[in-house]
């Protein structure tokens, strides 16, 4: 697409030009791939080149995990205010840097400038709940059945954490696993997404910028991220592996896990259910469901994927929905009047519209959009509404990952807590009403990690952001995030 900017001008625009990097990161130190291999980072939404980031071999990647452990060694003895106060650093140093972090968000990921930046928000979050959270690594004391002992317990950091990050936040995926690390006393090695090393990258120059000691974050840059997978799972120094990203390399994860029995949070994929019954405020519900679906362009794994509207009103909603969706501009996330941004890959764009081919194939009815914008580029999809959706199309059972909302009538509450619970997947689930008893009773019900009710938008770092069944286990940011990177110790002392 014709774009009134380049990613060089992006680039040359940035008030901190060092926070764009090109190498990789670690032990403090900026690092080439190996013979100078790199590979390619493009725009999404021109397709223009970004620049290359550096593609190390498996032996680089070994080199951070031994050098991420003999940082723990001292890390592991600081003391709790230290470590808050570098995150503390870390926060501020994110919102000064603010606009420039945006832009790296938007050039790489192509969310929109106001997402970018939300983004941007949103990730510092972790880092100033984080340095709040470290000093209060409390442990117990529990009475003994023998007066001449008793028992304490305390918390220490777990050691050396691999963490793997998708494209789809790059900021705010890195700082909730990273926060929470370096609260414990962990040190990590990082592997972003592909698509998206330049934020993780910024991070890190922050970081370094923050007086956080070499070795203790480490980012580890590759195309190719099979081999590095199966060098942080069997590498016995790794302790800790925290991935976000498909429920398909989670299982792979897990499984080349097992031979060192690693302690793992996974962040999976979902199927977001939206339910809407029969006396919910019906604008209230299009609001939350146009926040929620097409957030990231419908490529955020909390994205609702599945709308429920009772039969009485299941006209009317999606005619209201079609309604608002018809009014947005897709573009670049750069352009001023875009309200929503391109697709990561042409390959996303394809599945999206596989499920809207597959829906109207098997009855369902189009209300707007429908096909690929390809005057726009091959990376854009016109925002889509069908209603009159049944189970038997993929759109029900597959995670989408796109902008396509997708309205299926219901009757009677156990039908469609049945309907929503039908998935092997259970991460978020959103349910608008007025009737309090229901309520407790669904939230209850529902087989889902995180619920929303009248609300779209879950994530905070006081939030527990985590899911159920295929979508994984751990739970990241709140008070129980520290858990994740910490082990406890019972100590017994006999008097
Ligand atoms: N639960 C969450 O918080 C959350 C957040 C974002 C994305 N997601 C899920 O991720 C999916 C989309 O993201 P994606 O396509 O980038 O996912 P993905 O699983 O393909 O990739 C995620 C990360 O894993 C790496 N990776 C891929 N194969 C690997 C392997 N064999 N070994 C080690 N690393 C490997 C990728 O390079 C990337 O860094 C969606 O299903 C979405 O729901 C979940
Ligand atoms: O896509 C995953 C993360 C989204 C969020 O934290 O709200």
């Amino acid at each position: 697409m014709s774009a009134s900017y380049t990613p060089a001008s992006v680039i040359s625009g940035l008030s901190n030009p060092g926070l764009f990097r090109q190498d990789a990161y670690i032990n403090g130190q900026w690092v080439k791939g190996s013979s100078g291999k790199t590979f390619e980072v493009r725009d999404p939404a021109t397709d223009k080149l970004i620049g290359t980031s550096a593609e190390l071999d498996i032996k680089q990647v070994k080199q951070a995990i031994d050098d991420a452990s003999a940082a723990f060694k001292e890390f592991k003895k600081t003391t709790p205010r230290y470590r808050a106060n570098l995150l503390r650093k870390m926060y501020e140093l994110m919102h000064e840097n603010k606009e420039d972090l945006a832009k790296l968000v938007t050039l790489e990921n192509g969310k929109t400038s106001t997402e970018a930046t939300n983004e941007v928000v949103y990730a510092a979050s972790f880092y100033e709940w984080f340095s709040e959270e470290a000093p209060r690594i409390y442990g117990d004391t529990i009475p003994s059945v023998d007066p001449t002992k008793r028992i304490h317990t305390i918390k220490q950091p777990i050691g050396v954490c691999g963490i793997i990050t998708p494209w789809n936040f790059p900021a705010a995926m890195i700082t909730r696993k990273v926060g929470a690390a370096i609260a414990a006393g962990c040190t990590v090695v990082i592997k972003p997404g592909a698509e998206t090393p330049y934020s993780a990258l910024a991070l890190a120059e922050l970081a370094e910028k923050a007086g956080v000691p070499k070795g203790v974050i480490n980012i580890v840059t590759a195309e190719e991220s099979i081999e590095i997978g199966k060098e942080f799972c069997s590498n016995p120094i790794v302790k800790k592996i925290s991935f976000t990203g498909s429920t398909r390399v989670g299982k792979i994860l897990m499984q080349q896990s097992s031979s060192t029995l690693k302690k793992l949070s996974f962040e999976l994929g979902g199927n977001a259910p939206f339910i809407v019954f029969e006396d919910a405020d019906i604008d209230e519900a299009v609001k939350g469901a146009i926040a929620s679906k097409f957030r990231g362009t419908g490529q955020t794994c909390v994205c609702v994927n599945r709308i429920y509207a009772h039969s009485s009103i299941h006209d009317e909603f999606a005619k209201k929905l079609a309604d608002e969706v018809s009014k947005f501009k897709i573009g670049a996330g750069f352009e001023k009047d875009t309200t929503h941004g391109p697709m990561i890959t042409d390959r996303a764009v394809a599945k999206v519209h596989e499920h809207v081919t597959d829906a109207l194939e098997k009855g369902g009815k189009l209300m707007v959009g429908g096909k690929p914008a390809t005057e726009l580029g091959p990376n854009f999809y016109h925002p889509t509404v069908i209603s009159n959706v049944n189970s038997s199309m993929r759109v029900v059972s597959e995670e989408t990952f796109g902008p396509l909302a997708a309205i299926v009538p219901f009757d009677t509450e156990e039908q469609v807590i049945e309907s929503a619970n039908s998935t092997e997947v259970g991460l978020a689930a959103y349910f608008y009403t007025k009737d309090y008893g229901r309520v407790s009773r669904v939230s209850e019900a529902l087989e889902s990690g995180m619920v929303g009710v009248n609300v779209s938008g879950l994530g905070e770092a006081s939030f527990p952001f985590g899911g159920v069944k295929e979508s994984g286990f751990g739970r990241e940011g709140s008070k129980y995030g520290l858990d994740d990177y910490l082990v406890i110790k019972g100590v017994v002392v006999g008097y």
